[in-house]
């Protein structure tokens, strides 16, 4: 109304002056303050946006919301790798919420982009964003708490809604289209702690161990310490190793990273793919002993992958032959992977950009490796996961095929 009024009345040199001139008395006067979260801010995308949209989702779905309820128009969408329907605030559609008492208003504004912008990158036809109405005498108490809870909440929605990924590192460092050096397929792996067979009590301790470091930001806090957590598991071929990867992984919901080191040529080339990584992730690294030598920490020249400089022959063939980059007869050398790039992704300053990981190294031959990848710290479980007994194979039975062994 104020806008027609302006235009109406006022000439067009003075409207924006008017403009301005309104909206600062509006503003002197309304117990209220407003937050414009965009859509894209600047040239990037806006996470606060993406974030506040999967929140009001969660409220817009859910029933014990009374706004929510009310409300006959909402959006449905659902993302790519997810199994799961989000729900949205239609196109200037309002919700309010609650925060620790103090009631907030949400509106999603969708207005046409001017088609003059110019822009670095195609944007959408469409401005989008979101507006938070809060009282003015309420905003030093929950603006900052409200939008982390929101950060948080959202993220715990989009683990939930989107199905976990198994990630590997592309053939020879190669980026993907969006410069990712990581490709990466939906997890789907039925192993679970239920299924494995193995000592009750080791089973236990394992359970015990990955629920503590999972509650344990504020430990991990108060004591300086960078929230990752290393376990080793060794044992013979066929032992249920890797079966416990993944029971790991779909016990915590947490994304795999196996990281295939013959394919990684420098320590560099290591550290960004650490880098890359996600937190609330396992990172992989199976049958550690054929992929680097691990004994030798002191010459990083002549260290490359097993069967390049000890010899060490009963070593899965790596990748690089004969006149390869690790072959020592191959002059032009560009493998410079080393154990000590590796004890430093372990457990070195790069290890601690993002949180919440695990580090999980198989083996087969524990005493190949050197003391300094197994102390605690980097490995801080040792797990050996040995043949079954007569008890565990009574146990398989069992879940195969619902019959007791006589
Ligand atoms: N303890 C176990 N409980 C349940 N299943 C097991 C167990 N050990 C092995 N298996 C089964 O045996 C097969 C091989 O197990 P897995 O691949 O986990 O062994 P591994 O220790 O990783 O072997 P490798 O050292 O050769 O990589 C899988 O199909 C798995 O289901
Ligand atoms: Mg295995």
């Amino acid at each position: 109304f104020c806008q027609t009024l302006l235009h109406t009345v006022i000439p067009p040199e003075l409207r924006f002056a008017c403009l301005k001139l309104f909206q600062r008395l509006f503003n002197c006067f309304s117990s209220y303050c407003y937050y414009e979260i965009t859509e894209i801010d600047g040239v990037n995308t806006n996470e606060l946006y993406n974030a506040v949209q999967l929140y009001l989702s969660s409220s817009a779905s859910s029933p014990t919301n009374p706004a929510a309820a009310s409300s006959n128009r909402l959006s449905l969408t659902r993302g790519l790798n997810s199994s799961a329907i989000t729900f949205g605030l239609s196109n200037n559609d309002r919700l309010s919420d609650i925060f620790n008492g103090v009631s907030v208003v949400w509106e999603h504004i969708v207005t046409p982009r001017q088609s003059q912008t110019f822009s670095w990158r195609p944007l959408p036809e469409e401005k989008r964003g979101f507006t938070l109405r809060i009282n003015k005498r309420d905003k030093p108490l929950i603006l900052e708490s409200y939008l982390d809870f929101i950060t948080e909440k959202a993220n715990e929605i989009r683990r939930k809604n989107q199905d976990r990924l198994l990630y590997t590192n592309s053939r020879g460092g190669s980026l993907d289209s969006r410069g990712h050096p990581w490709e990466s397929v939906p997890f789907k792996h039925p192993s679970t702690f239920d299924t494995l067979a193995m000592d009750p009590e080791k089973k236990a301790e394992i359970m015990s161990d990955l629920r503590d470091f999972a509650d344990g930001q504020a430990f991990y806090k108060r004591t300086g310490r960078a929230w990752k957590r290393g376990y080793l598991l060794y044992g013979p071929p066929g032992t249920g190793k890797s079966s416990m990867i993944a029971a790991m992984a779909n016990f915590l919901g947490y994304d795999i990273y196996d990281l295939e080191l013959t394919e990684v040529n420098t320590n560099s080339e290591l550290r960004k793919l650490l880098m890359k990584t996600s937190s609330k992730s396992i990172i992989v690294i199976e049958d550690i002993d054929c992929s680097i030598n691990l004994t030798n920490r002191k010459k990083p020249n002549s260290v490359g992958r097993v069967g390049s400089s000890d010899g060490a022959s009963d070593a899965r063939p790596g990748p690089l032959g004969p006149g390869g980059p690790s072959d020592p007869e191959n002059n032009g050398n560009t493998n410079t992977i080393t154990l000590s790039g590796l004890l430093n992704f372990t457990d070195g300053l790069w290890s601690c950009c993002g949180s919440e990981r695990i580090f999980v190294f198989t083996t087969n031959h524990i005493e190949k490796l050197d003391p300094a990848l197994l102390r605690s710290g980097r490995m801080d479980m040792h797990v050996f996961m040995s043949f079954c007994s007569f008890e565990f194979i009574e146990n398989i039975v069992k879940k195969l095929f619902g019959v007791r062994c006589q």
